[in-house]
Formats: structure tokens, sequence, C-alpha cells
């Protein structure tokens, strides 16, 4: 048992049609796995379909974002109370296109993060750096300020609780993967920074990668020692490259 997750991130993508033939071909295959978890987070108005659709095939529904507040004058808005009562098991916390098209600070993503913990929901807190930030050679920096924001609100028993999802942006949807090394390197540093906490809670913490995954080297990163599994942006809309994705997590 690898214990591995794979979550989904259809991001802005799909129909009712789409979701559905998708879906048709995808969980036959995947119920033959074990020893991985898997997720599929569609946009919001597909989630009470998706979840009619999931249901019963062991695979979990993910919203992609949510609200802090409970509930109150939010127009267009969601909150954590009603995607737990939808059926969702996890929520994307902070990803990259949040963070830099929505303008989400670490503050906002760290209230994210409590609001779905308090609903029941399990946060997937995504962090990343970008490519300037890489060469000028602050990821390190970047990624212990996008964590420690989390771990000052929620404390490592809330972090652990949820999902850290490492997401370089140059490799989110470019096809440019973070090498496993390198993809490797900044796990260690998320967990060693989660274990100045607790060492115990920061080894059970899954760290998932994601950036560009696909069925020909998601095993190399899975195999890696901190890597716990991936977010799949592209390849999670292709049936038969998300479930290549999924066996290679259930090895
Ligand atoms: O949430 C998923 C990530 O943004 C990765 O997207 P990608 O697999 O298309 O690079």
């Amino acid at each position: 048992m690898s214990g591995k997750r794979v979550i989904g991130n259809w991001k802005m993508n799909g129909s009712l049609d789409a979701n559905r033939r998708l879906l048709q071909e995808l969980l036959p295959p995947l119920a033959a796995l074990t020893g991985v978890e898997v997720a599929v987070c569609p946009p919001f108005p597909y989630l009470a379909q998706v979840g009619a659709l999931l249901e019963g095939s062991g695979v979990a529904l993910g919203a992609q974002n949510l609200h802090a507040a409970e509930k109150g004058a939010f127009t267009g808005e969601v909150g954590a109370g009603m995607l737990k009562e939808l059926g969702c098991r996890y929520v994307l916390v902070g990803h990259s296109e949040r963070r830099s098209l929505f303008g989400e600070s670490d503050g906002l993503v760290a209230e994210k993060f409590e609001a779905a913990l308090a609903a029941g929901l399990l946060p997937v807190l995504c962090v990343g750096e970008t490519l300037a930030q890489r060469r000028d050679g602050s990821t390190e920096a970047v990624i212990a300020a996008q964590v420690r924001a989390v771990l000052q609100r929620v404390g490592i028993a809330g972090i652990a609780t949820g999902v850290v999802a490492y997401e370089p942006v140059w490799a989110i949807g470019t096809g440019e993967t973070a090498s496993p090394e390198q993809a490797q390197a900044v796990h260690r540093q998320i967990r060693a920074l989660l274990g100045e906490a607790d060492r115990e809670l920061a080894a059970a913490t899954p760290l998932l990668y994601g950036g560009s995954v696909k069925a020909d080297n998601a095993a190399a990163l899975f195999a890696q020692p901190d890597i716990d599994g991936g977010l799949i942006g592209g390849a999670s809309l292709e049936a038969a490259s998300f479930a290549a994705i999924c066996q290679a997590a259930a090895r």
C-alpha cells in the first residue's frame, strides 16, 4: 500500500456532456487500483453532476476554491459548508492561478485553509515559486513564507489534516516538469519546515507535486521519498492519461 493521492484539477474546463464521457472512460480502470486515493475537482457548477457520477466509485470529489467566510453578502462566492453539503472531500486553496490572476495573498489563503478545515473539508494548500523567483534563488524563501502563513494560522495539526501541493509556477501547463530531483528537494524542504513544529505530523502530511505531470513522468516523480502523489491539471482531462498517472501512484 503506497498510500499515495492523485487529485485532478479540471480548472475551467468541462461541460455536462464532456464530464459524463470523461468519467465513463476513467472510472472502470480506476476501479481496479489499490493503494491510491483519487479525487477530481470540477468547476463549481458541475459539482452536483460529478458527485452523482462518482457515487460508489471510490473516487472523491473536490472543489477548486472557496470563500473564507461561512456565508453572507459575497456575490459570486462559495462557502465551505456549501461544498461539504455537495459531497466534497477536498478543496484546493491558493492555487497559483488564484494567487496570480485573482490577487490571493498568503494571508487570505491561510484564512481559506482554516475555513475549509472548520467545515470538515480537506484543504489542499498549493505553493510554488515563479520562474523569476527560482532564477534569483528565492525558491526556498517563497515556499517557506507560503507554508508559514498557513502554519501560523492553523498550526501543524491543521496542516497535517489537509494536504500540501508543491506546484512550481514555471511548470504549470507549460510541458516543462520539475525533474524528480528538483521536486524532491523542495518537498524535503517543506517536510523539514513542518518538522520544526512536529516531526511526526510532518511525516504524516501528504505532499503532492503538480506541474506538467503526465503518464510518462509520473512514476519517476512518485518514486521520490517525499512525493506522496500528484495534483494534475491538463492530463486529468484525458481519461487514459489520468488513469495511467493513477496507476503509477498505485504501484
Ligand atoms: O492544479 C494543477 C496544476 O496547476 C498543474 O497543471 P498542469 O498539470 O496542467 O501543469
